[in-house]
């Protein structure tokens, strides 16, 4: 029986999917979340014409004919104003933000002043009427639309939230993804493994790139081959309303893989079991009420890559993100052996050569050499059943970082 195909299997798994509803949270906690809805300005800005420079306000007529002198009649510092009117040949002092009073047209900076006595100033230079003058709604205007929906708050962003108005801004919830990692091998990072274990590390991996997607994590630790532990486990993700819920490892056909079964006793209905895919084989998917479940390989490398090619799209098709996966095209810097029927995702170092991008696939291949896969800053992407390739030959890269 032919396997899943990767592409068909990524369909499956975002079939129906939508961004999560909005919530409402201070500008600070807005930082790196995706806007909800468009953003309306609440005021215009600047809200009134302002000075963009230290200097004089001043007519542009009066000092046409420099040098010409001018009686300086007051002050408009950024946050009082000058009452009065500039009428012909006077001034009035200005700082850079502060209003422009009436009857001036342009401001002289004073670098182009100099000052004759306590009153009065000369002009040095003619300027032309508008200068350094920032109009009223230069930047925006109450009601413009400043940001649109699905824009990453990022820090320019939250600026200009913030200068339109906005104490608050309605953001994407947060996809919660809950993750057990399984296996009576497993002990956590600082704890002495015994005989015949190891330390679990696809936990970290999985977590810091759906952290990166927009995810909350709920790490509910490792747990052992044991039907009830994962059971009860599942339960807790489910009870803390994991919008996904990633297991790591048992997803294979030993005796002791006994994810598929406990997800299925627990209620998951299954939507499909193995892929043609490399790393990746054993990839499990199905669905609870609202939960989305992963069950990804527990080799360590198969976890990660079917992170990148299926978590990733779903956490960030729920966090409102768009996902553009970085795929390029490169030529081979290592001849490639013809590929059997499933997908292929081939560690590799891609750099930049004479004629664009050159994809050298590591030689060992591993699932279970996680220092490969970070030294690889890319993976090839080979079709089913591929023919052999030679070096110079063009390849397909799905690039890392
Ligand atoms: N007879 C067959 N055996 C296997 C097949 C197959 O088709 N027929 N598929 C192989 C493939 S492909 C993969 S991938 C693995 C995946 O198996 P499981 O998902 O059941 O993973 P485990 O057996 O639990 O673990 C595999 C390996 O990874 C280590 N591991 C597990 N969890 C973690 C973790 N959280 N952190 C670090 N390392 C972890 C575990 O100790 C094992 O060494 O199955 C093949 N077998
Ligand atoms: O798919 Mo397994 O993931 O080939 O190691």
């Amino acid at each position: 029986m032919s396997l899943l195909a990767v592409d068909e299997a990524l369909e499956r798994i975002l079939e129906g999917v939508q961004p999560l509803p909005a919530e409402t949270v201070p500008l600070r906690q807005a930082a790196d979340r995706v806007l909800a809805s468009p953003l309306a300005a609440l005021r215009t800005h600047p809200p009134f014409h302002a000075s963009a420079m230290d200097g004089y306000a001043v007519r542009a007529a009066d000092i046409a004919e420099a040098p010409a002198s001018l009686r300086v009649i007051g002050t408009s510092a950024a946050g009082g104003s000058f009452e009065g009117e500039v009428l012909p040949q006077t001034a009035v002092r200005i700082f850079t933000g502060a209003p422009l009073p009436k009857g001036a047209d342009t401001i002289l900076i004073q670098e182009n002043a100099r000052v004759i006595d306590g009153d009065s100033i000369e002009a040095l230079q003619a300027v032309d009427a508008g200068r350094h003058i920032r109009r009223a709604g230069l930047d925006f205007a109450e009601g413009n639309i400043v940001l649109e929906q699905g824009r990453i708050l990022d820090p320019a962003a939250l600026s200009l939230a913030a200068a339109a108005g906005h104490a608050t801004l309605p953001v994407v919830r947060s996809p919660l993804i809950a993750i057990i990692s399984t296996g009576d091998e497993l002990v956590p990072p600082g704890v002495a493994p015994g005989p015949n274990q190891i330390v679990a590390s696809n936990n970290f991996g999985i977590a810091a790139l759906a952290q990166r997607d927009g995810a909350r994590i709920l790490d509910l630790g490792i747990v052992p081959d044991d039907r009830e532990a994962f059971a009860s486990a599942v339960r807790r993700a489910r009870e803390a309303g994991a919008d996904i819920l990633v297991t790591l490892g048992g997803a294979s056909v030993g005796d002791r893989d006994i994810t598929r079964d406990v997800l299925a006793a627990e209620g998951m209905t299954l939507s499909f079991w193995k892929i043609a895919m490399r790393p990746g084989k054993p990839l499990i998917f199905g669905r609870f009420n609202g939960t989305s479940v992963l069950g990804l390989p527990g080799n360590p490398v198969s976890s990660m890559v079917c992170a990148h090619v299926f978590l990733s799209p779903l956490v960030r098709r729920l966090a409102g993100r768009i996902h553009a996966p970085d795929l390029r095209p490169a030529e081979l810097g290592a001849a490639l052996p013809a590929n059997d029927s499933r997908r292929d995702y081939v560690r590799a170092s891609v750099a930049l050569g004479p004629r664009g991008l050159v994809a050298t696939p590591f030689p060992l291949q591993d699932s279970s050499m996680l220092s490969v896969l970070a030294a690889a800053n890319a993976l090839i992407i080979r079709a089913p059943n591929a023919p052999a390739a030679e070096i110079g030959d063009r390849c397909q890269v799905l690039m890392l970082r």
